[in-house]
């Protein structure tokens, strides 16, 4: 009979990058990672897991034991390695805000996969497209996994078969990012953002999307001229107005100013794909909003 194996008897540390999705028109398929990050150290331990998390600016809360998203993918990892362990200790420095539309669980989710690896005699069971493709099935959609495995700017998208694919997006590299993070009181879960979306668009926007993906690809390598039109979308952000009036009412705004301003994944985070002018960033932050530049991840989640 096949019997698993202990895990290494070592700590492992990991950390994985913040991640923004859709970019746009890019729904479930467009994504970037950036040098903004959460990391966790992991050792195994007899007795029952236990996890301390340290929230800086994630300001949620997160289980202490097994039912910790990290614990839970990081149990998954295990078994696809064939390893076995009962008690783990976890700690946490969790810095990408919770429901905030920049990647949380997706890189919860590759974090606990990355300490199963660390753990494992055999890092070769938990390659990179295994992490990416078990993690996919456990977001539901591969846009922010894909660069928080993979690092950069990416295309992810699901092959007729149901198995995730995805392939990095070329982006010229001094492209400036902007994000403006919410207050805490603003924050929202995907799952509610998602449940707002219909089930079936009109042809026309359908065609607009795909045009606006394209104009979106050439944006990002050498055509900044094309940054505001290739930004537009007709898929997911007007039927998000009703979840996330004031995240909605900052992109109009910097819109209407010429920034090419996104809803960041499901939101309430907004990303702007270039800088921002000071008056432009005061105004955002007058309104409580945090304005972060932290760079285009070009690694992804690492063993450190
Ligand atoms: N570092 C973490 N540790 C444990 N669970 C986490 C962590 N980060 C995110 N999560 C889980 O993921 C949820 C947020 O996921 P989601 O609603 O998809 O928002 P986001 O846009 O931040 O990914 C949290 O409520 C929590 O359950
Ligand atoms: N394509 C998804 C992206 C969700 O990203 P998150 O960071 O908000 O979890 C969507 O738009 O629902």
């Amino acid at each position: 009979m096949w019997a698993s194996m202990q895990v290494k008897d070592t700590t492992v540390k990991v950390r994985v990058p913040a991640t923004t999705a859709n970019m746009g028109p890019g729904f479930d398929s467009f994504g970037m990672a950036f040098r903004y990050y959460d990391e966790v150290t992991a050792r195994p331990i007899s007795g029952h897991t236990r996890v301390y998390a340290k929230d800086e600016g994630a300001g949620a809360s997160v289980p202490g034991d097994d039912g910790n998203l990290i614990v839970r993918t990081l149990r998954i990892g295990l078994e696809t390695a064939g390893l076995h362990q009962s008690g783990f200790e976890l700690h946490c420095t969790n810095r990408i805000p919770q429901g905030g539309g920049l990647g949380s669980s997706a890189a919860a989710i590759v974090a606990g996969l990355m300490l199963a690896r660390g753990f494992a005699e055999d890092e070769s069971s938990l390659d990179d497209h295994t992490i990416f493709s078990i993690a996919t099935a456990f977001e539901g959609h591969p846009d922010n996994v894909a660069p928080a495995v993979f690092g950069g700017a990416t295309v992810a998208w699901m092959d007729d078969k149901g198995k995730p694919q995805s392939a990095p997006m070329p982006v010229d590299a001094t492209q400036p990012v902007t994000l403006f993070a919410p207050p805490f009181g603003l924050r929202l879960a995907t799952e509610k953002a998602r449940a707002v979306l219909p089930n079936s668009i009109p042809r026309e926007d359908a065609v607009f999307n795909t045009c606006r993906a394209a104009v979106l690809m050439l944006a990002l390598n050498g055509r900044r001229d094309l940054l505001m039109e290739g930004t537009e979308d007709r898929l997911h952000q007007d039927y998000r107005r009703g979840v996330l009036p004031e995240t909605m009412k900052l992109i109009d705004r910097l819109r209407a100013e010429g920034h090419p301003a996104v809803i960041s994944g499901a939101g309430p985070t907004v990303l702007v794909l270039g800088e921002v002018d000071e008056d432009a960033a005061r105004a955002a932050s007058a309104d409580g909003w945090r304005m972060l530049t932290p760079g285009i991840d070009t690694e992804g989640a690492k063993i450190q």
